[in-house]
């Protein structure tokens, strides 16, 4: 299996609310140690990018929307929740990055 390649998650079958709930704290301590990361090369973006009317960058926008729904279809994540989920987080991403470009005071 290369990094490239997905495949379906095998949820456990949970009896108790209590199995459910530790299920998802686990998922979610791991999706945000991936926020974690994805935010620090969104920190790198704003210092490598030259020119601040790049910073906002339409096509790559759409490059990520179309990217994640080809995962989202792959895992059998609804690609609605995944692509309403990337484009909030690519707004603050986004915001986050003209904060660290006007940093740089260039
Ligand atoms: O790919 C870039 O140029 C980035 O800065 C990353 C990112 C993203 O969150 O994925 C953020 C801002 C751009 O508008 C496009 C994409």
């Amino acid at each position: 299996m290369t990094s490239q390649t997905v495949s379906r998650p095998q949820a456990v079958a949970c009896e108790t609310m209590i199995d459910v709930r530790r299920e998802i704290d686990r998922i979610d301590r791991a999706m945000v140690t991936l926020i974690a990361e994805r935010e620090n090369y969104i920190q790198q973006a704003g210092h490598i990018k030259q020119s601040r009317d790049t910073v906002r960058d339409e096509a790559r926008i759409q490059d990520v929307l179309d990217k994640v729904t080809v995962t989202a279809q792959a895992t059998g994540a609804n690609p609605d929740l995944v692509t309403t989920v990337y484009r909030t987080m690519m707004e603050w991403c986004i915001a986050y990055e003209f904060t660290v470009f006007d940093a740089k005071g260039e």
